[in-house]
């Protein structure tokens, strides 16, 4: 991939078919990366009809305007935009955002987009957050059916409300007597889960004690949005896929003392029928061997003592003490003046504040460190990290051309 756009969007203007196309889409802010024959457009535009940054991909080969199939939460339009082509993603820096929304990552030859390029035939690109550090891993959790999974999971999500959220699968179970569509499951005909199946919405499914069950790209998506580490409650089949996917999780897996104690629990809960009940007891054996064997999963717990493994559970996620409550404060934003020029050296992204204030002061160079970038779509771009220097610092003199 090259480094610098090869096209403006002056060039692109003067280009068959952009009067015709989509140049007429992009009436604020825009910014255009060229990576082979592939130019990206991104922007945004300047009226209330375009609240969300756009992205058009000029064919250089072909002169065709192509519009991508664009996943992830698309970020709200703003006053000007920087962009900076990273290995597989272009780094937007936005003019005017607040702190919390000023880095975000275009996605243009991710693992996930490839795989949701082959499976849908078309151009994909895919939006992602950046965040600084390497908070907010989602974390997956599995287990043989009754073995208490979902009593953890409320009890982490009652304790730590505004941490957390609950991954809502698709399955075509039919609903339990207390259970709401949209909260525990979206309930969903398997016509229609084939078909959504087929059409890449999910980033894995399984069929699991005969019914099928699936994580929608959205359903992460959603949690992430919140600002909030997602927890999956999936099979070993699910928990497998997930692996083999871009979602960098913890993944966790939860045996019971003995099988004998699986049935009991299984009986007590009362709501399956007797043949589901031996269905799910055959199959938690060979779920067991798997969680114990598949090297799948980072760590085992036995769930004996309902508070005990509680505990320990909150201990491997780093809830245990004083370092819960630094994980409850809010990821740190980046507090980006307006007036700010971007480029480039190896792996750190300079933003130069342009102010003359912000010139004499001290610290006016902000360094964003992007060679620890880890995860992104379908959750978030971790690992950035954030420091500011000022425009003498050893190293980074002459680093002052705009983008
Ligand atoms: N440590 C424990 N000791 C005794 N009972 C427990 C314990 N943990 C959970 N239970 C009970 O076991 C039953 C099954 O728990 P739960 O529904 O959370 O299991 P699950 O793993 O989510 O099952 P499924 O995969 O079928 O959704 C519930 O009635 C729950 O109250
Ligand atoms: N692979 C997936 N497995 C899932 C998903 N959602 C739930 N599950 C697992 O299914 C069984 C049965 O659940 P139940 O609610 O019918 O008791 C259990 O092991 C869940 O972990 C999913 O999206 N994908």
């Amino acid at each position: 991939m090259g480094e610098a756009p090869a096209y403006i969007v002056d060039d692109l203007e003067n280009q068959n078919g952009f009067e015709n196309g989509f140049g007429s889409k992009f009436k604020g802010c825009k910014t255009t990366t060229t990576i082979g024959d592939k130019t990206y457009v991104i922007g945004g535009g300047d009226d209330e009809s375009t609240l969300f940054l756009e992205v058009q991909i000029f064919d250089t080969a072909t002169g065709d305007w192509v519009t991508p199939v664009v996943l992830g939460s698309k970020p709200k339009s703003c006053k000007g935009l920087s962009a900076v082509l990273l290995n597989d993603r272009i780094l937007i820096v936005k003019k005017g955002s607040t702190p919390d929304d000023c880095i975000c990552f275009l996605e243009v030859n991710t693992r996930f987009v490839r795989e949701q390029k082959k499976i849908r035939g078309t151009d994909v690109v895919a939006w992602s957050k950046g965040v600084r550090g390497d908070a907010e891993k989602p974390v997956v959790i599995s287990g043989p059916s009754g073995v208490g999974k979902g009593t953890l999971i409320s009890m982490l999500m009652k304790e730590f409300p505004s941490m957390f959220g609950f991954s809502v699968s698709h399955t075509t179970r039919a609903p339990r007597g207390m259970e709401k569509d949209g909260v525990h499951y979206h309930f969903t005909e398997r016509s229609i889960m084939e078909k959504e199946i087929k059409d890449g919405k999910f980033l894995e499914y399984a069929s699991v004690h005969g019914n099928l069950y699936g994580t929608s790209i959205e359903a992460v998506e959603v949690v992430t949005d919140a600002g909030k580490r997602c927890i999956l409650d999936i099979d070993v089949q699910g928990a497998r896929s997930v692996r083999a996917s871009s979602l960098e999780a913890i993944f966790i897996f939860i045996c019971p003392p003995s099988m004998e104690e699986l049935e009991t629990r299984l009986r007590l809960r009362g709501t399956e029928t007797e043949e589901q009940i031996l269905k799910r007891l055959r199959n938690a054996e060979a779920e067991m061997e798997q969680g114990k064997s598949s090297g799948i999963f980072d760590h085992l717990l036995y769930n004996d003592n309902l508070d005990e493994c509680y505990v320990s559970l909150k201990k491997l996620l780093g809830l245990d003490g004083a370092a819960a409550a630094t994980q409850r404060s809010a990821p740190q934003g980046i507090d980006l003046p307006e007036d700010h020029s971007v480029s480039k050296m190896d792996n750190k992204i300079i933003i130069k504040c342009g102010t003359p204030e912000l010139e004499k002061a001290s610290k006016n160079l902000i360094v964003l460190d992007v060679s620890s970038l880890k995860g992104g779509a379908p959750g978030r771009t971790r690992g950035l990290d954030v420091y500011a220097i000022d425009s003498f610092s050893d190293g980074l003199n002459g680093i002052n051309q705009p983008s």
